[in-house]
């Protein structure tokens, strides 16, 4: 089951198999740069919470989409966590043993047994999708192209859909697996749940953590180009000398500012920033400012940065009543948990949420695969095409 803080397919595909005989939520996960893999497993699903200062007491691992009528926090509460480091389940004092106990029986037995191990969770989605060829999307970017020259936004983040057929022996672990080895500097994530479906993904863009000393972090990430062709994999540790253009500038400089007007909002000092500079994502560049405020007590501040921060204009646009509007209406299909975020939530002290970003949500046959573009005043409907099919194009050869 372990091996130098890892979890094997075998195990990941027994407890998604689990979870579905049993009719629980699971979420697995690996932070950026971390070795170890952490599992939750909840008996009592998704959890609305709506109050943020009573969030600061909560614990679990949050799984909120892009659309939310207010400022919740959807929220998997823990019965059980697992930790690849220890490779030993912790019951939660409030856990159901006899559920508990049934699930680590059938758990095993899914393990020693040679049973067909390929079930995961599918969302009810599976008959609702739409999938945007080369002349859709780029005909929504120049409407929206005219609704930024009528100043109804200034930004807006048009994303696509990119449905592929499963190979039989694909599992959501394989991806997951996968995408531990190829994203070291990604939120690697794995959820499984009666009413979200399957997903993974790999998200390189920090929404905002908070760790035990309490230091405070969030990313305006934008601005993508690709890993250029000509770059060694061992040179590939400083990016001092790729050039932006003005509007890969501009577009990120749109996300710093809405960052810091938020922090500024709730009255927070001390801003610490650095950036913007290069950083990658695996394959692809982006631009990247690091926001920082350190030794902060409050125990609810995340949660009330984050009713602010939700959703940043990397993923939505600017102004972001105008820009969600637009999306809600133009891009026929719905986001889901794409560009929500995820992560653990008052575990071990610490929340890390990240923007749900690089990921891909398993049906029985097919995956459909989500990617979006900044769109702005300067924007080539077909460049902006092209940045979605290279957001897709490493999980769509893991695919394969
Ligand atoms: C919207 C996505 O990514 C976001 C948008 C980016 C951009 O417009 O260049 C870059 C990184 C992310 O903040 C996505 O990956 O789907």
């Amino acid at each position: 089951m372990k091996g130098g803080g890892t979890l094997s397919v075998d195990w990941l595909q027994a407890l998604l198999a689990t979870s579905v005989q049993q009719q629980c939520t699971v979420a697995v996960w690996r932070l950026p740069e971390q070795q170890n893999i952490s599992v939750l497993v909840s008996f009592s699903g998704v959890q609305t919470v709506v109050d943020f200062q009573k969030s600061a007491t909560l614990s679990g691992f949050a799984v909120t989409p892009f659309y939310t009528s207010g400022n919740e926090i959807q929220l998997v509460k823990p019965d059980m966590l697992f930790d690849s480091n220890f490779g030993d389940w912790r019951i939660q004092p409030h856990a159901d043993r006899n559920k508990v106990n049934a699930f680590l029986r059938l758990l095993k037995k899914q393990l020693s047994s040679s049973t067909d191990n390929m079930s995961w969770f599918v969302h009810t989605s599976a008959n609702q999708q739409y999938q945007a060829d080369k002349t859709a999307y780029t005909k929504l970017v120049a409407k929206a192209l005219g609704k930024i020259q009528q100043k109804t936004f200034d930004k807006v983040v048009l994303a696509r859909q990119k449905i592929m057929t499963l190979s039989a022996s694909v599992h959501p672990a394989d991806l997951f697996s996968a995408c531990l080895k190829l994203y070291r500097a990604g939120m690697v994530s794995l959820i499984s749940a009666p009413n979200l479906g399957t997903w993974v993904g790999a998200s390189p863009e920090r929404l905002i953590s908070r760790d035990k000393q309490g230091t405070i972090r969030t990313t305006a990430l934008a601005a993508t180009q690709p890993v250029p062709e000509h770059v060694s994999t061992s040179a590939r540790q400083s990016w001092d000398n790729i050039n932006w253009s003005h509007k890969a500038r501009k577009e990120q400089a749109f996300v710093s500012r809405f960052i810091r007007d938020c922090y500024q909002r709730i009255g927070l000092k001390n801003l610490v920033e650095h950036g913007p500079g290069t950083v990658a994502a695996y394959d692809m560049l982006h631009l990247q400012t690091d926001f920082m405020i350190e030794h902060e007590t409050t125990d609810y501040l995340p949660f009330l940065l984050l009713a602010q921060l939700h959703p940043t204009p990397a993923v939505c646009g600017m102004d972001r009543t105008a820009a969600r509007q637009f999306i809600l209406a133009e891009e026929r299909f719905s986001r889901q948990l794409y560009s929500g975020y995820l992560g653990p939530v008052n575990l071990g002290g610490e929340t890390h949420l990240f923007v749900n970003l690089r990921c891909m949500q398993f049906f029985k046959q097919t995956a459909a695969l989500y990617a979006g573009a900044g769109i702005t005043m300067d924007s080539v409907p077909e460049k902006e095409w092209q940045e979605t099919e290279l957001k897709m194009q490493t999980l769509s050869e893991l695919l394969r």
